[in-house]
């Protein structure tokens, strides 16, 4: 995965508190070159000021910002060598989109005849050279979000930041761009970080990710990691596993759970029942569809069997 374009990011015993709020409560991660490693967790759990830390954007934090072998905490933004992509694409209106791509490129000086071979290959690689005299207005949120990518990518960035990129646009785009997001950085081997709420986007996408909630590192750890062996509560509930039974709850003992589906959901290959197994306490149980395959319907009594192999203890 390393690529020689590419830096870690150690973040090392980070804090951040406005006013008597604190942010972010001691975090530590080691994001490595070419990863694309995603900051997930409900809203205000700390993700996007942590990402902006990365970038120099807001108040010092205290503890330690590394990009590659250089400690970043105190520099400025524009001597980070990193590249970020807002929600909102942040594109100048009355500019082309030639022009918002070749304005990085401009300000930094790169000779000029330099510039259309780069303007060119940046929007190839995006697929918008065709649209290179538009502006911003004429394209579509998902070509904006693409100009955004390729306005960033073109000054070469040692890590590219990527704060909820994808909230703006309909949940067909979002899943074509997140695909196209996942290739471009595959492509540069650049080493990303992605922010999100979305558990399901934060799956689809990463290398590894960071559940986040109140500022604290809950996990990190590979989709399925997450998924198959969460540390607590939180992060079983928040990636989604199925079903969590209270220890102290007598019916725990049990491997067996009588009781009636109360909810179906037909999902296609999928058929995912809600079975009340007493009065508080309700399992959720996905069952693979054929067609001719006998469905429950809903009030059918069932018996809900749980395969010990697969039940985690979690402490937290
Ligand atoms: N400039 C600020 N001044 C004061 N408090 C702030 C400021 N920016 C963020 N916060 C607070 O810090 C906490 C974390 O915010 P942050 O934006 O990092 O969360 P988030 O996980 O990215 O949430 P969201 O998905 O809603 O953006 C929140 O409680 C928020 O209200």
């Amino acid at each position: 995965m390393a690529s020689e374009n590419a830096d870690s990011v150690v973040i090392e015993g980070l804090s951040l508190a406005y006013d008597t709020t604190d942010v972010l409560k001691g975090i530590d991660l080691r994001i490595e070159p070419g990863e694309l490693f995603t900051f997930l967790g409900p809203s205000g759990s700390g993700k996007s000021t942590l990402l902006r830390c990365v970038a120099g954007f807001g108040p010092t934090p205290r503890g330690r910002i590394l990009i590659g072998e250089h400690e970043v905490t105190h520099l400025p933004p524009w001597r980070r060598n990193v590249g970020m992509v807002f929600q909102s694409y942040a594109l100048w209106p009355h500019m082309t989109v030639y022009r918002n791509v070749a304005f990085g490129l401009e300000e930094r000086r790169v000779p000029s005849a330099e510039i259309p071979r780069r303007v060119e290959a940046a929007l190839d690689m995006v697929g918008l050279w065709e649209l290179a005299d538009r502006r911003p207005s004429q394209l579509s949120g998902g070509q904006q979000q693409r100009v955004a990518l390729a306005r960033t990518i073109i000054v070469e960035p040692r890590v590219l930041l990527l704060d909820e990129p994808l909230s703006n646009l309909d949940a067909n785009l979002r899943v074509q761009m997140r695909r196209e997001i996942l290739e471009l950085q595959r492509k540069l081997k650049l080493t990303t970080i992605f922010v999100t709420h979305d558990q399901e986007e934060a799956n689809t996408i990463s290398d590894r990710i960071a559940v986040l909630d109140e500022g604290i590192l809950q996990q990190v750890g590979s989709p399925m990691d997450l998924y198959d062996s969460p540390v607590n509560r939180f992060v079983a509930d928040f990636l989604g596993t199925a079903n969590l039974l209270d220890g102290a709850d007598p019916a725990m003992a049990a491997t067996a759970f009588p009781g009636r589906v109360g909810h179906r959901e037909f999902l296609g290959n999928l058929i995912r029942y809600t079975v009340a197994v007493d009065e508080d306490t309700s399992l959720l149980v996905d069952d693979t569809h054929q067609p001719g395959r006998r469905a429950f319907s809903v009030g059918d009594k069932v018996t809900v069997n749980v395969d010990m192999e697969h039940v985690q203890i979690l402490s937290g």
